[in-house]
């Protein structure tokens, strides 16, 4: 028998095809939207500190990946009769097939979105908190915008199994693309005919989404976007810096930031104990010492980023942050405007990847409504013009060399107008040709009067611009005064010669 292309041609001016289209494109689009929203809190429950909510949604993705959505749908669409009550909503073919498949979709979906969460790094998180941003703040402002553009493409590709998947709610009597087939089939015997129209129906669906879907992908993906430098001249630096630390610079005799016995360990490994430090407003101290030292982990106790077992964080003698098994931790209130009083820069340099160099530094003050977003953008410009970065303020960080990165990385930290800066390595991820660029500016704000206290390898910077160095090793402070009497010391100590050398 012929293949019968008129019957065939003839079902794409179908009114029963075309409706049935369109409810495969509603029940896709409803499942997916659903699904990708519900997903999203599953694969954050999945994270949750509380190990019951972290069991429950692995127990909610274990269980509903395993079951075969055919059963689901069948399970679903029979439920009234175990529960008459159900009825009025279940009865409904579109709502019990929606609920079937939201119910397995979001399992799958849960664990596109907790790959991308974990792709997105630590430091991300960590930048978000020393910004001040809330939890809330963090996910909404650099977590969830990261993940949505890594999941993408996954979550994309799941539309598709979605479109493809509808078939099966036939079996529930639904009227989708598949069944009206069947009707069609089942009176005049043209099978493959039939089916041709019927796979048309589907491909045509799943093109239309898949190119939106891509396109909407291309407008997320800030990788694309071209570099675009701001042809505006930079302003004379010497201003900012200047005025800045003019606004922080204070007389109080008490230290700036001071840790009183602090402990802290990682599992067995005790990396120090008992440990006291105290820097007085405007000092810069540098803390060197051999690798393993424990440096890092002091320098990430002092605002919180590493959680004490003993000990207490004074902010100018107020205590700020006290380990687990101190007293005083519950009596210490969160005070938010203390932590923004202490600015970080990291090793990595942490910039938020989907925003500009320009929104980087702003964050910070927008998200704590430091003024009018004229006055901020003003601001946040001057400090990109004061490292030296104003020229590249629409670039994102990709666009950056890392020494870039890192000074816009230092404007971002100078935003909050922070009276603490706490530098952790910032030159150990440069190339030996930038580490200079990023010194001189830590140089300029270090003689303007800052209070900074800064893990470093770079023992010429930390002799020529520090009023203190402090010698690390083992957990323990071996030495600890001004570069000149390490300059003496280092005479007579040769542990210390052989590694300060200059
Ligand atoms: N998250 C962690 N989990 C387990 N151990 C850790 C962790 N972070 C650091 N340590 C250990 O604690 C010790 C101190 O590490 P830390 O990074 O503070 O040293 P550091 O002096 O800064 O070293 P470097 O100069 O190489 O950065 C090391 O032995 C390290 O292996």
């Amino acid at each position: 028998m012929a293949f019968d292309w008129s019957y065939t041609i003839g079902l794409f001016w179908s009114r029963d095809f075309w409706n049935a289209t369109l409810l495969v494109v509603e029940l896709s689009v409803a499942t997916w939207i659903l699904a990708v929203v519900l997903g999203f809190f599953v694969a954050l429950a999945d994270r949750s500190s509380l190990m019951v909510v972290r069991r429950a949604a692995g127990l909610y993705v274990w269980f509903f990946r395993s079951l075969p959505l055919l059963v689901l749908l069948i399970f679903v669409y029979n439920l009234p009769q175990a529960f008459p009550s159900t009825s009025g909503l279940l009865s409904i073919p579109f709502v019990a097939g929606l609920l079937a498949m939201v119910l397995s979709e979001t399992a799958y979906i849960a664990e596109i979105h907790r790959g991308a969460l974990v792709a997105v790094g630590k430091g991300q998180y960590e930048a978000g908190k020393v910004l001040g941003l809330s939890r809330t703040g963090v996910q909404r402002l650099v977590v969830i915008p990261q993940a949505l553009r890594i999941a993408l493409p996954s979550l994309g590709n799941e539309f598709v199994s979605i479109v493809k998947l509808t078939s099966l709610v036939s079996v529930i009597s639904l009227a989708e693309i598949l069944l009206v087939g069947q009707r069609y089939y089942t009176q005049n015997f043209k099978v493959i005919e039939t089916m041709v129209a019927v796979a048309c129906y589907y491909v045509l669906i799943v093109t239309v989404f898949d190119t939106a879907l891509k396109a909407f992908e291309r407008r997320l993906d800030f990788s694309r976007r071209l570099a675009e430098l701001t042809t505006e001249e930079a302003e004379p630096s010497g201003g900012v810096v200047k005025q800045i630390v003019d606004d922080v610079r204070t007389s109080a005799a008490e230290p700036a930031i001071r840790l009183e016995k602090g402990g802290k360990s990682y599992g067995i490994h005790q990396v120090f104990k008992d440990l006291d430090l105290s820097v007085k407003p405007g000092e810069v101290v540098s803390i060197i010492g051999p690798s393993g030292s424990g440096k890092t982990t002091l320098i990430r106790s002092l605002n919180g980023l590493e959680t004490l077992e003993h000990g207490v964080v004074y902010l100018e003698e107020k205590p700020f942050l006290a380990g687990t098994r101190e007293k005083l931790a519950k009596s210490i209130r969160h005070d938010s405007a203390d932590a923004l009083r202490i600015g970080m820069v990291f090793q990595n340099f942490n910039l938020f990847p989907h925003k500009t160099a320009l929104e980087n530094v702003m964050m910070g003050p927008v998200y704590h409504h430091r003024g009018s977003l004229s006055d901020i953008r003003k601001d946040a410009r001057s400090l990109l013009a004061q490292v030296g970065m104003l020229v590249h303020e629409n670039k994102y960080p990709h666009q950056l060399s890392g020494g870039q990165q890192q000074r816009v990385a230092i404007a971002r930290a100078l935003a909050m107008h922070p009276s603490i800066l706490l530098f952790d390595e910032p030159t150990s991820a440069l190339d030996p040709e930038t580490v200079g660029e990023v010194l001189r500016i830590m140089a300029a704000l270090a003689k303007s009067g800052r209070t900074m206290v800064i893990v470093t390898h770079e023992m010429k910077f930390a002799m020529e611009v520090s009023d203190r160095v402090i010698f690390m090793e083992k957990g323990k402070v071996v030495f600890d005064g001004s570069p000149s009497l390490l300059e003496e010391r280092r005479k007579q100590d040769g542990r210390i010669a052989e590694f300060v050398r200059i």
